[in-house]
């Protein structure tokens, strides 16, 4: 791939994009425009060597590995995900603590999983995290049968298409709202910085500097 002489970082819109805005402004770099008021799909910054390419959050590590941006952020649960598909192709060198919450079991108000672990029952769970929640279950010793959902996975045990759900909770609010209740933790979740392993040797003299500014930046409070 021809490499682009900018520097290129991935990051999603929304939660991830506005909780990296202050890192990035503590780096001395500020993004020129904003996703929610451009269609752009690449955002220059205040720095002439960097852009900002505005990517799907599950499609971060892809951008990343294969070199069409030179780092970006991911939340772990993603990371976790990609990394099952595509073992060591990313150096994830920074816990960002951003976009904190965590990946959880949840199920109907009123449905005993602990019984319906206990006896054996051979559970459905929809989620979209199928090889972590593959893990969690097999690492119980819990017969699954998972199915792959994109979104809304709340919905699922509401109309039977699943007994739980792996997704993520932050609040509890959409468990609450919907009449779910998480049963069990499976992972911690923040967002991490992943760097291409090739631009990490090809261009560190850029890179580098940037890495050490997210190292030592703080995340705002929320
Ligand atoms: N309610 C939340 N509170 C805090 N962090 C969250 C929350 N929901 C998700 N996250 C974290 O932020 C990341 C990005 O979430 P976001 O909702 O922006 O994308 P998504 O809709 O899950 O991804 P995609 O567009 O690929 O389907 C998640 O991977 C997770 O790490
Ligand atoms: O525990 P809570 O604080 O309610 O957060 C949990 C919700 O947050 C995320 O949804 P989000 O708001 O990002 O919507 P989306 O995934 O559909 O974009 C996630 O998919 C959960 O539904």
């Amino acid at each position: 791939m021809t490499q682009n002489p900018q520097l290129t970082m991935a990051l999603s819109k929304g939660r991830i994009f506005e909780e990296t805005l202050p890192l990035l402004e503590q780096a001395g770099i500020v993004v020129t425009e904003h996703p929610d008021q451009s269609r752009k799909l690449i955002l220059p910054t205040s720095r002439d060597d960097l852009r900002i390419l505005i990517v799907r959050a599950s499609d971060v590590p892809t951008y990343v590995q294969y070199g069409a941006a030179d780092f970006g952020i991911a939340g772990k649960d993603v990371l976790y995900e990609y990394s099952k598909e595509h073992p060591g192709g990313l150096y994830q060198p920074i816990d960002l603590n951003i976009a904190r919450c965590r990946l959880a079991v949840a199920v109907r108000d009123g449905f005993d999983y602990d019984a319906a672990v206990r006896q054996g029952a051979r559970l459905r769970v929809a989620t979209k995290y199928v090889n972590v929640a593959r893990e969690h279950f097999a690492r119980k010793g819990v017969y699954v049968d998972i199915i792959k959902l994109y979104g809304s996975m709340e919905l699922a045990p509401l109309v039977g298409l699943a007994d739980a759900i792996v997704d993520v909770v932050s609040t509890g609010g959409t468990l609450r709202a919907n009449g779910l209740v998480a049963v069990e933790d499976v992972m911690p979740v923040s967002s991490r910085l992943i760097v291409n392993q090739a631009a990490l040797k090809t261009r560190a003299a850029v890179l580098q500097p940037i890495l050490d500014a997210f190292e030592h930046a703080t995340p705002s409070q929320g």
